[in-house]
């Protein structure tokens, strides 16, 4: 289905439903992680750009065509936009691969995620209206209640590369379901599908303001967003460092922020499984999907002793079987990494475990068969212990690190042995066991006898480093909204605190 060469669209800022030049002019350039090549440029947003989306939104929101809408019309330009996604499915996807370095299979599904997070969140959107008004009965004469839900207003997203029109969509299609009207942020590393979004909100005419996307750096396009008096929420997801940096700038203005952070997240597996190829495939999809650019990848595996020797084998196996190429190549499995910056972080996390003490048990370098692009082995690492660099800290590389345990004791302790707190995995066919570990795990996210399949009726989200909040689901949609509750007194009688003053006073 790939198109391969796919041009580069040349876009600007999409604010207030047209295309504009950044007021600096400036842009940045994109580059294909691939073939380390420049292919195009995207424009770059300050400031000034920012408080001109800002103003557009306000504006949006104070509109009939936005401001006023039901659910159910903004349903159908959710709708719309889901339908685009797939006429379009194949440039997209394409331009995701070139963007991002993900595989042609994995950005074609994240378009179909799109697709299906656009229309999920028109039901919910449509939903919305029988809820809008909700009475609370006091079981009172003289009280009449309700709560309203409403729009929250201005919403700044603010999104990672890793899985770069789909993070955006998970806030985006939400967001707008609610009501708001949103500034999108995308990665400066990753941004040409979240400005083909803009294309498809200016085919399908969605209401000029109610979605603007402003490209640009971290500290330039996306700090003043965080700390606009007219943005009323923040939705975040990338890494810890920069949630910090918006949590103190939301902070200024005590305005509601939600963090989607990184993760370090554990996979158990024990030694009652049925089936070890099954068990090893979710151990490698848990890890190498994506390279391992995966908020939530099970980048730690911990391993009952008595199968570690067969399953460390069989995973051996497996891993040497994964196709490493170029990601618009057929039955691409393992693309290269985001970013040059990104391949050196990557290889000094592996350099710096072999310091430690570590065993690079497989991979850890450049494959061989690939001279240019960001490429990097899926890297499995044994002889661990929990003080190490990479039992600690998240890579978001295709890097799995191993630790064996004997008891079910030893295994939480292992699995909650990290300051993230987004997923964990647990391999075994014992019901009560699985149910202990739900239990004991300190995340947000369970996956029991897989790892990383994600649903969007689902929420997403962590504790501890990991953040607050949750995306998708209803979950997802309840931060975009105001809760007002209303309270009318419907007696004729007087309240008769005070005394009543006498006719004469
Ligand atoms: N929990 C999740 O759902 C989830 C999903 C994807 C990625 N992540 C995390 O994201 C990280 C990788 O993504 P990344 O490198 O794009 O993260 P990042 O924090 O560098 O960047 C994320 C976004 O924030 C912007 N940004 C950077 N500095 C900023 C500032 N000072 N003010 C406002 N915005 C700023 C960036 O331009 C980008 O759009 C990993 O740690 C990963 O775990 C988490
Ligand atoms: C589990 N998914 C679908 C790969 C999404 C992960 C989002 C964070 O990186
Ligand atoms: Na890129």
């Amino acid at each position: 289905m790939a198109i391969r060469n796919v041009p580069i669209p040349s876009r600007q800022l999409y604010i207030d439903g047209e295309w504009r030049e950044p007021v600096k002019k400036k842009r940045i350039p994109i580059i294909n992680p691939a073939t380390e090549e420049i292919m195009g440029d995207i424009p770059a947003a300050t400031g000034e750009d920012v408080d001109i989306a800002v103003e557009a939104a306000q504006r949006a929101l104070a509109r009939g065509d936005w401001g006023s809408t039901t659910g159910a019309q903004r349903a159908k330009y959710l709708r719309a936009i889901a339908a685009k996604v797939l006429e379009k499915k194949s440039e997209l996807a394409t331009l995701e691969s070139l963007d991002s370095g993900k595989t042609l299979l994995e950005s074609a599904a994240d378009m179909d995620d799109v697709a299906a997070c656009f229309e999920y969140n028109a039901d919910l959107a449509e939903a919305l209206d029988s809820k809008r008004k909700t009475p609370v009965n006091l079981h009172l004469d003289s009280f009449k209640t309700y709560v309203l839900r409403e729009p929250l207003g201005v919403a700044g997203l603010i999104t990672p590369w890793n899985y770069p029109l789909l993070m955006a969509t998970w806030k985006v299609a939400p967001a707008l379901a609610a009501g708001c009207a949103a500034i999108l942020k995308p990665s400066e590393l990753a941004s040409i599908t979240c400005l083909e979004l803009g294309e498809i909100c200016r085919e399908i005419g969605l209401p000029p303001g109610a979605l603007n996307i402003l490209t640009g750096l971290g500290p330039e396009a996306g700090a003043p967003l965080a700390s606009h008096p007219h943005v009323d929420t923040i939705s975040f997801t990338g890494s810890v460092p920069t949630g910090i940096k918006i949590m103190t700038a939301a902070a200024q203005f005590v305005k509601p922020v939600t963090l989607e952070l990184g993760g370090k997240s554990p996979i158990i597996v024990f030694d009652d499984i049925d089936n070890l190829d099954i068990a090893v495939e979710w151990t490698l999809f848990g890890c190498f999907a994506n390279t391992g650019q995966v908020c939530s990848a099970t980048s730690r595996l911990i391993l009952q002793e008595s199968i570690a020797s067969e399953f460390l084998n069989r995973l051996l196996v497996w891993t040497k079987n994964i196709k490493i190429s170029d990601p618009l190549e057929e039955d691409c499995k393992l693309g290269p990494v985001v970013s040059s910056g990104q391949y050196e972080k990557v290889l000094k996390f592996i350099s710096n475990a072999k310091n430690e003490g570590a065993t690079i048990l497989y991979g850890g370098e450049r494959p061989q068969h690939l001279k240019k692009g960001y490429y990097v082995q899926p890297t499995i690492i044994t002889d661990v212990n929990t003080s190490m660099e990479i039992w600690k800290e998240e890579v978001f590389g295709p890097v799995l690190c191993v630790k064996t345990f004997k008891t079910e004791e030893e295994a939480i302790e292992l699995a909650n042995d990290s300051k993230y707190g987004l997923a964990s995995a647990v391999m075994s066919k014992n019901v009560e066991r699985r149910e202990r570990f739900t239990k004991a795990f300190q995340t947000g996210i369970i996956w029991i006898n897989c790892s990383q399949p994600t649903f969007h009726q689902l929420p997403w989200g962590g504790k501890k480093r990991s953040g607050f909040g949750r995306d998708l689901g209803e979950w997802g949609l309840e931060k975009y909204l105001n809760i007002k509750q209303v309270t009318e007194y419907t007696s004729d009688e007087p309240w008769a605190f005070y005394k009543a003053p006498s006719k004469n006073q």
